[in-house]
């Protein structure tokens, strides 16, 4: 018998004897497809089940079971199924229905309708419950009061800009003591893993701010932060696969192995909270008790926190809070830095971008006499524009932005289509990004696309997104009425509008930061292709077994000597 046709697997020991085993990775799938089947059993249609049949499916659509066959294919192929669904159907301004195998089905919006519909007031589109259903929530976050009131969220608009100059030095030795750890400063070629050594690097920096020196190079904490985001993220997806008769139980294990890794995050940081919580109200008791509060996220939280109930001044809440910036920031900025990297160190030799880009961050770090602040990370331009580029050529989400809409009498939107209440909607993020009518040559990294003329004069690499749309082969013509989309939505990464990730300005600091010390510090060698990405649902990211291979370079002029 072919065991590679069946669950039962034969397989020899050290002595030659044959054994036959049950593969543990069939069972799981065979299993998860019969919870699958049973999620979509239904006894009677709901007003929703007419919605859906009326409007396109991509993929498998015509054939039988179109719906069920482009869900199963939503779990590898969401790409291709976006893709041929943009092509005939935004395009052309229309809708179209897409499945997700853990979601249900949404409804894709094209270009043209994403400032009428995303700009609706949250009574009619609901952003809320769709991040809450997204992660599963209730399960995974447990105690719902901190999402209801996200007072830790304005931390990012309100305190961070006011005192990032002055926290970029701590994040710059904190983030030099990373590379140091996790890069070392090999003389010859050396392979370190993209995705993680960044991960780890920007968790160290980040949380210096958020929680000061100490814990922050917890090598345990670290880790634990690492472990907590992919929980999250994980037990969501599982959660929202089965039906929902499983979900009380399935949920009761997530919610036991969240509290677990909650208290691994949390155990180096609640003493700290603990005495900081103390001092503070001894401050406000004693104002002239001698104590400078310290400027970190830990702080800002306690803070505002004072003046509400006395249950938000619980220092394992607060904990919490700081694990949920994490959460949103770590992983997401890693991925960036991670990506950029792979872009611009693909295809055999530099254009030129990599040596305009270590110039300009030596010109600048000379300039300010070796010592980072705001204003010297905002002059880093072309910096700015390379790590764009990449979030735009390699998008994190094919899909992204999900909502409801909440409206009882529904939404009409162009066409006269009529979108009931309780449906779901979504972006189309890495088809805008890749839309030749909206970018030129989309599926090409040029560094500096999102440059103007002026930043880009006297250097090596002068493409630009207008120098692009000038050269001969237009893949299509401009239409009057793309050619006029505002650039906020042909550029998504960070979403749009009223919900647009307040972390951006903060995430693009430190991504700025980390890469121009790399291109400081060190030689990377080229890449023939850019290394593939690993794509499950709407995610695109680094294969855990992509490397880069870097040596230290002799000039490297970011020493420790400037910290
Ligand atoms: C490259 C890095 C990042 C990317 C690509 C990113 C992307 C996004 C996106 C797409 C959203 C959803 C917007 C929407 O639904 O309309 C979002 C929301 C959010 N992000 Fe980010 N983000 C990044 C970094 C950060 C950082 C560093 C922080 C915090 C320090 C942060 C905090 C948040 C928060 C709190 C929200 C929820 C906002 C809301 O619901 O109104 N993000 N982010």
């Amino acid at each position: 018998m072919n065991g590679s046709h069946t669950v039962v697997d034969n397989v020899q020991d050290h002595s030659g004897n044959w054994h036959s085993t049950v593969s543990v990775a069939r069972l799981c799938t065979i299993f998860v497809l019969v919870l699958f089947g049973l999620k979509y059993v239904r006894t009677r249609e709901s007003p929703q089940d007419k919605f859906w049949k009326v409007h396109p499916i991509p993929g498998p659509s015509k054939a039988w079971f179109g719906w069920i066959r482009a869900t199963l294919a939503s779990v590898q192929r969401s790409k291709e199924l976006v893709d041929e669904g943009y092509q005939k159907y935004s395009r052309r301004n229309s809708i179209f229905t897409m499945p997700s195998f853990d979601r249900g089905g949404f409804i894709v919006i094209p270009p043209m309708q994403l400032k009428k519909l995303y700009g609706l007031p949250e009574s009619r589109l609901d952003s809320f419950s769709s991040q809450l259903t997204a992660i599963q929530a209730q399960y995974t976050i447990e105690d719902l009061d901190i999402l209801h009131n996200p007072f830790h969220a304005k931390i990012l608009t309100n305190q961070l800009p006011k005192h990032l100059d002055e926290l970029t030095k701590g994040m710059v030795q904190e983030l030099t003591f990373g590379f140091e750890k996790y890069w070392d400063s090999p003389t010859s070629w050396k392979s370190v893993p993209a995705w993680s050594s960044s991960l780890s690097i920007v968790a160290r920096s980040m949380n210096r701010i958020f929680i000061g020196a100490h814990v922050c190079r917890d090598e345990d904490f670290i880790e634990a932060l690492k472990q907590h985001g992919t929980f999250v993220f994980a037990s969501g997806f599982v959660i929202n696969s089965i039906p929902w008769y499983l979900k009380p139980f399935v949920g009761m294990v997530v919610k036991l192995y969240g509290r677990n890794i909650r208290k691994k995050c949390l155990g180096p940081l609640l003493p700290l909270i603990e005495a900081r919580l103390a001092k503070y109200k001894n401050h406000l008791r004693h104002p002239d008790y001698a104590w400078e509060a310290p400027k970190d996220a830990i702080q800002w939280a306690i803070e505002d926190s004072i003046h509400m109930e006395d249950k938000y001044q619980d220092a394992y809440q607060i904990g919490h809070r700081i694990l949920l910036l994490n959460f949103a920031s770590i992983h997401s900025t890693s991925l960036a830095v991670a990506n950029t990297l792979q872009d611009l160190f693909s295809g055999n030799t530099s254009t030129g971008a990599v040596e305009d880009l270590r110039e300009e961050c030596i010109k600048v770090f000379t300039e300010y006499g070796g010592i980072w602040n705001q204003d010297a990370v905002a002059k880093l331009h072309l910096l700015d524009s390379a790590i764009r580029e990449s979030m735009r050529v390699s998008s994190l989400s094919i899909l992204g932005l999900p909502r409801r809409i909440l409206d009882p009498n529904g939404v009409t939107i162009a066409n006269d289509v009529h979108i009931p209440p309780g449906i779901s909607i979504i972006t189309p993020v890495e088809a805008i990004h890749l839309d030749p009518e909206l970018h030129a040559k989309p599926t090409e990294y040029h560094a500096f696309r999102f440059c103007t003329t002026e930043q880009v004069k006297g250097k090596r690499n002068k493409q630009t997104q207008s120098t692009l749309e000038q050269d001969p082969i237009p893949t299509t013509s401009y239409t009057e009425e793309k050619s006029q989309l505002p650039s906020d939505y042909k550029f998504i990464p960070f979403g749009f509008g009223r919900h647009a990730c307040p972390g951006r300005f903060f995430a693009m600091h430190q991504a700025k930061l980390l890469l121009a010390y790399v291109l400081m510090n060190y030689d990377i060698e080229f890449m023939e292709k850019r290394p593939a990405q690993r794509r499950f649902l709407w995610i695109q990211i680094p294969l855990d077994s992509t490397n880069i291979r870097i040596r230290k370079r002799d000039d490297a002029i970011w020493q420790t000597k400037f910290l």
